[in-house]
């Protein structure tokens, strides 16, 4: 169960750093080889935090050593026990909730009073993953009287996980918990943009896992490189960017290690004309997760609105975007956080100038806020383009922020090839109400999670993955916990070990 936090609750957490800045494996805190720190900013008010070990090979290598003398020890942990241990693991988390929120509201600029869910969020997906444990079934299969055939399933090994920066906490330690209850050991790397929560995790935690079981290495691409390449990690698990994907696949070649893949996302939300305009304009702000700067894989940044509802959706949307006002993210009462990082920011910055420059209307936002309170942020206003048309850049790469742009149809036919032709098919959100167009819009659209009359809600036990290049593999369900087992058959005959 969630524990809901009040405002007010919220503002009386203290900002508690962790104290450990090293890389914390084989049960233990290490400094860093390379000997290299990577300074942390606050992105919304350009605080300093404090700096992070910057971790590469030489740490990787460590504790995936560590990672791999304690699979010997955790794959033969009976797996109610694992399961037991990772539900003590959810209660710390759900303890701690507004502590580590308010660390990840600090660290990577979303909202505090947001941030509790993904504490929670990582504590569910714990309990869920520990009640599955038994799930690692295999079958047996008939081959006659004198046989017995069955197979098992056996955890693989060390899972080397990467994660980006927009859930740190929420995926550091809620995607540990697939690999953990099938009996693997994890080496994680938290995203270098913001690593604090997980280090304060590994804090909170230490001593409840044997040594080596749970391992996290901050630092940025040299230590994720190294994971995906290293021959002793035996899978290798990214949700991050496509061309990362790529790097870690390729990586991953050289000692033919399986990848789980989450990457980006160019989705699309489809309004029919038959949709009520307030709850297509609803959806489609609400969709933009517009609350951590758009800066999630599923938002719905291409909103394809037929040309009977265009004006009046268009219309609400102006009113309706106003409950996003970017604010300093510690602060319970924001609704709209800081953006990562000062690259990303330029990089937003820059699709924002391509759409104007290329002839797009610009409906909302596009610009900094003018408030003077939020001069050292890396803020951007909730931003909405109308009149986007297949050929510009906001219409076919991924921004990864505040952004969205809006597409005025008429023929269905055209418009689905439109929504398919981009390179990603993460989800889709499709407005009407009828079932027969629902399902016609859901059977032609090439995306791996689809909402009807819905948008960014996810649903533990529901698989969540990409089509095309959005990834490989489906995650919070029970095939992600069988994504970190192999299959082994045995054979036997019941003629016994005799001489014929
Ligand atoms: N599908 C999903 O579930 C999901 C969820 C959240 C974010 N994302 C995607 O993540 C991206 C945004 O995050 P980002 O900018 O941090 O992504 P990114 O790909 O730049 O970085 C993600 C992680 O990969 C690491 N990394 C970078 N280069 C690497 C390499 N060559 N080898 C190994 N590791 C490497 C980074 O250090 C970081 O920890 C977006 O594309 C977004 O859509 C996907």
């Amino acid at each position: 169960m969630n524990t809901p936090v009040a405002p007010q609750s919220l503002a009386a957490i203290a900002l508690r750093l962790p104290v450990s800045r090293g890389a914390y494996y084989g049960g233990a805190w290490h400094a860093p080889r390379t000997g290299r720190h990577l300074d942390q900013i606050s992105p919304g008010t350009g605080e300093p935090l404090g700096a992070v070990a910057d971790c590469g090979a030489e740490d990787i290598d460590a504790a995936v050593a560590a990672a791999k003398q304690a699979f010997e020890t955790w794959r033969r942990v009976p797996p109610l026990e694992r399961g037991k241990m990772l539900r003590e693991i959810a209660r710390i988390l759900r303890e701690n909730a507004g502590e580590l929120a308010m660390l990840d509201a600090a660290d990577c600029g979303n909202p505090v009073s947001e941030m509790i869910a993904d504490a929670t969020i990582a504590a569910a997906q714990l309990d869920f993953f520990a009640g599955l444990v038994t799930e690692m079934k295999g079958h047996s299969i008939p081959m006659g009287p004198d046989r017995i055939n069955f197979s098992v399933r056996e955890p693989l090994g060390v899972v080397g996980r990467i994660v980006p920066f927009n859930h740190p906490f929420m995926f550091v330690a809620g995607k540990a918990g697939a690999p953990l209850a099938a009996g693997n050991t994890v080496v994680m790397k938290p995203p270098e943009q913001a690593p604090l929560s997980s280090l304060r995790l590994a804090e909170l935690i230490d001593g409840l896992l044997p040594p080596g079981v749970f391992n996290v290495v901050p630092g940025g691409r040299d230590a994720g490189a190294r994971l995906a390449s290293h021959p002793d990690v035996a899978k290798i698990a990214l949700i991050g960017s496509a061309a990362t994907g790529r790097a870690v696949m390729k990586a991953a070649a050289d000692t033919l290690k399986g990848v789980l893949l989450e990457l980006g996302g160019k989705n699309a939300l489809i309004a029919y004309p038959d949709a009520d305009p307030d709850a297509v304009a609803a959806g489609l702000v609400g969709g933009m997760n517009f609350t951590w700067c758009g800066q999630s894989c599923g938002s719905t940044s291409r909103a394809f609105i037929h040309e009977k509802i265009y004006d009046a959706v268009l219309e609400r949307v102006t009113v309706r975007i106003r409950h996003w006002k970017p604010g300093v993210p510690t602060d319970p009462s924001t609704t709209m956080g800081a953006i990562i990082s000062k690259a990303q920011y330029d990089r937003v910055l820059d699709y924002i100038a391509s759409a104007k420059q290329e002839g797009a209307r610009l409906l909302a936002g596009g610009g900094r806020p003018d408030d003077p309170a939020l001069a050292k942020g890396l803020f951007i206003e909730p931003t909405v383009f109308a009149d986007v048309t297949p050929a510009m850049r906001i219409f076919k790469e991924e921004i990864f922020g505040p952004v969205v742009g809006v597409i005025r149809w008429t023929d269905e036919a055209a418009m689905l090839d439109q929504v398919n032709a981009v390179e990603y098919g993460l989800t889709a959100s499709i407005w009407t109400n009828d079932l027969t167009t629902a399902h016609r819009a859901a059977a032609r659209v090439e995306a791996g999670y689809i909402w009807i009359n819905d948008t960014s809600k996810h649903f533990l036990g529901a698989p969540f993955g990409g089509y095309k290049q959005s990834g490989i593999g489906r995650e919070e369900c029970l095939e992600e916990l069988l994504s970190f087992t192999q299959e082994k058959n045995i054979n036997i005959n019941l003629a016994g070990a005799k001489a014929t």
